[in-house]
C-alpha cells in the first residue's frame, strides 16, 4: 500500500454517497451490468441493489466494469418489490424508469434526498407493479424513431444528473458516510486480503496510519 493509493482511497470514501443507488431488476447482460457498476463508482454509489434475472444467479462482471466491481457492494433482492418496499422502509425514494401518465422528466425530482433509481430488464423494463409501487416514475424524453435507451445508457443520465444536482448542494464537499464507517471501509480497500481474517476472527481491524501503514 503506498501512501498515494491510500490517500486515493480515502479521497473517494469521502465523496462516496451512501443516500444514492440503484436497483436493477433482472438486468441479465454482463455488459449492462458491469457498465451500470461503473457509473455507479463514478458518482460515487456506496451500494447497488439487484435482483438476479430468473436463470438465478448475477451476471458475471466483464471487462466493461473496469474493476469497478471491488469498490459497489451490490446487495442481491428476490423480487423488485420486496426491494421497493424495503427501500422506502428506510426513507429512500424509489424512482422507477417507467413510461406511465404520471412520468415525471427525470431531471424533475429532488436527488439531493434518499433515492434509488429502479431500473428494468433488457427486455420487459419495470414491471408495473414495482413501478406502481414506487414513489414517482421518470422518463428520460425521447424525439427518436427508438422507443427506449439502452439501459446503462438511461442508468448513466440519470445518476449524473443527481451528482450534479448533489454537487451544486455540497454533497461532496464533505463526508456523507460515517466517520466510523469511512475507517472501516478504507481499511478493508487498502487491506482486502487481510480484512476477512479480522471479520472472521471477530477482532477489530488495526489502526493505519496515516500513509495507511500498519501502526507497529
Ligand atoms: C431497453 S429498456 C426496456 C424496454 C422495454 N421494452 C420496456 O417497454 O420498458 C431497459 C431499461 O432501460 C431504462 N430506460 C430505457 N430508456 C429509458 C428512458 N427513455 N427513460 C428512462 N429509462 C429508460 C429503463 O430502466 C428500462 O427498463
Amino acid at each position: 500500500m503506498t501512501p498515494e493509493r491510500y490517500e486515493k482511497i480515502r479521497r473517494v470514501l469521502s465523496r462516496r454517497q451512501p443516500t444514492l443507488t440503484v436497483l436493477m431488476d433482472e438486468v441479465n447482460k454482463p455488459h449492462n451490468f458491469s457498465a451500470i457498476l461503473r457509473t455507479c463508482d463514478a458518482v460515487g454509489v456506496l451500494t447497488a441493489h439487484a435482483v438476479p434475472p430468473k436463470s438465478g444467479a448475477l451476471p458475471t462482471f466483464d471487462a466493461t466494469s473496469g474493476s469497478a466491481h471491488k469498490w459497489v457492494g451490490v446487495v442481491k433482492h428476490p423480487d423488485a418489490l420486496g426491494a421497493v418496499r424495503q427501500l422506502q422502509a428506510q426513507d429512500v425514494q424509489v424512482l422507477a424508469t417507467h413510461l406511465s401518465q404520471r412520468s415525471l422528466d427525470y431531471r424533475e425530482p429532488d436527488y439531493t434526498r434518499p433515492t434509488c433509481v429502479l431500473l428494468g430488464a433488457e427486455k420487459w423494463g419495470v414491471s408495473d407493479e414495482a413501478a406502481e409501487a414506487a414513489d414517482a416514475n421518470i422518463v428520460i424524453p425521447m424525439f427518436g424513431m427508438v422507443q427506449s435507451l439502452n439501459v446503462s445508457v438511461a442508468a448513466a443520465t440519470i445518476l449524473f444528473e443527481a451528482q450534479r444536482q448533489r454537487l451544486a448542494a455540497g454533497m461532496y464537499a464533505t463526508p456523507q458516510l460515517a466517520p466510523a464507517e469511512l475507517e472501516r471501509l478504507a481499511f478493508e480497500w487498502a487491506y482486502p486480503d487481510l480484512a476477512p481474517g479480522y471479520r472472521e476472527r471477530g477482532e477489530p481491524y488495526p489502526a493505519l496510519d496515516e500513509a495507511g501503514q500498519l501502526r507497529r
